[in-house]
């Protein structure tokens, strides 16, 4: 009978919490904050685990090599000998590789990845720069690609995470801690934009421009000396299929030279952004986590509140220093549902403050010791402490 991979996958999805492991993150936090390697290697015995049953999938019914009595009928003592061992050594699982564990595998055939927005989409584009071989599925919405992953109806998610001229996105940032995947990869994307038209149509034509929030603001100073209107939309890919199924020669759109010539408009300017040099950064989202190496260079993500108390902060983010670890971002974010902090100094009456989640990227892998030492370090002035994810740097532009 064959038997199905998922429930070893059910056990890689939760690696830490199925040995009981106590989980440090919040209730939904999932990830692990344990520092024991130990942990990891848990989920590569998952994994070899999953391996050992695909031969059992493979097996036919009459495998040769299987010896018959002389009656014709299978040798019962001969059939439990090869029960107990594996006929052919072929068959036999294999050790784990290094490809195995490798965070890009075989350019992502068979993989399925969410992005936002429809063909076309700048995220689109970041999903197909990370596996050039994978299937693309648009969602409507970021938190659709959450889900999409969540529900096992792809296997990744790409998330626009930051821009080096419109900054940080901060909804992702949220998104990230509401849901529990892991990142597992980052993608640098070199951003393009250009202002789309119908066909014919010229510069001085249009008067309203259609994109996504961010790549409007990525184009502010350009949009304004045109004079141009700025209308939101979805995704940029999205604003080009509307521009085209519109008919207006009034209307524009900002998005990329694929988009142009899949929704057939003409590109009236190229680079139409404010900083020639735009990047978006992305993230590939996965259930489960990598196996963070020491083989090449590796960031590390993570997310925590801090104690009350005078230069916690600065405490914090010494553990860093301190280890000679540097800190490649920085971000803040009010955090949901508490978001006043109230500090009673008896002489002077309580005062209000903003209560924040910061959110870290680190460039050393969770494999280092000084990586493990700093968080666990962390966890001294920490109230709450989850790691997103430990992943290769993306050095290629
Ligand atoms: O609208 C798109 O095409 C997207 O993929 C979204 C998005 C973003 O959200 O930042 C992605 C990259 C660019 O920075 C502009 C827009």
């Amino acid at each position: 009978m064959a038997l199905k991979c998922a429930p070893i996958w059910v056990c890689s999805q939760t690696p830490h919490s199925h040995l009981g492991t106590p989980d440090l993150g919040s209730s939904r936090g999932g990830i692990v904050l344990d520092l024991r390697p130990s942990k990891w290697e848990c989920y590569a015995f998952c994994a070899s685990a999953q391996r050992a049953i695909n031969p059992v999938e493979d097996e036919k019914p009459n495998t040769p090599g299987v010896k018959t009595s002389r009656t014709g009928k299978i040798d019962q003592a001969q059939d439990n000998v090869s029960s107990a061992f594996h006929k052919d050594l072929n068959l036999l699982p294999k050790p784990l590789s290094k490809t195995d564990l490798s965070p890009f595998p075989d350019a992502g055939s068979n993989m399925r990845v969410a992005f936002q927005g429809i063909p076309g989409a700048y995220s689109e584009d970041a999903a197909l720069k990370a596996y050039p071989n994978c299937e693309t599925v648009p969602c409507d919405q970021f938190e659709a690609t959450f889900k999409a992953v969540e529900l096992w109806l792809v296997d990744k998610a790409v998330l626009p995470i930051e821009n080096s001229v419109g900054g940080s996105v901060h909804r992702n940032y949220d998104l990230l801690l509401r849901h529990r995947l892991h990142i597992v990869r980052e993608v640098q994307l070199v951003v393009n934009h250009c202002l789309l038209a119908l066909p014919g149509v010229r510069k001085q034509e249009v008067k309203r421009v259609l994109s996504h929030p961010q790549a409007l603001a990525q184009c502010e100073m350009r949009l304004t000396q045109l004079g141009i209107i700025r209308v939101n939309a979805d995704d940029s890919a999205g604003a080009a299929q509307m521009v085209a199924s519109s008919g207006k020669r009034d209307m524009g759109a900002i998005a990329s030279a694929r988009a142009a010539a899949l929704y057939g408009l003409d590109i009236l300017e190229e680079k139409i952004q404010d900083d020639d040099d735009n990047i978006t950064r992305f993230l590939i989202l996965a259930r489960d986590p990598i196996i963070p190496g020491t083989d090449r260079l590796y960031k590390t993500s993570i997310v925590f509140s801090l104690e009350d108390g005078p230069g916690v902060l600065v405490k914090a983010l010494a553990v860093f220093s301190l280890r000679g670890i540097n800190l490649s971002k920085i971000e803040s974010r009010p955090q949901k549902g508490r978001p006043l902090r109230v500090v009673d100094d008896s002489n002077k009456g309580s005062a209000k403050y903003f209560d924040y989640l910061f959110y870290i990227d680190f460039e050393a892998s969770m494999a280092e010791t000084r990586a493990q030492n700093a968080l666990g370090h962390l966890q001294e002035y920490a109230k709450f402490l989850r790691v997103l994810g430990c992943y290769p740097m993306d050095k290629a532009l």
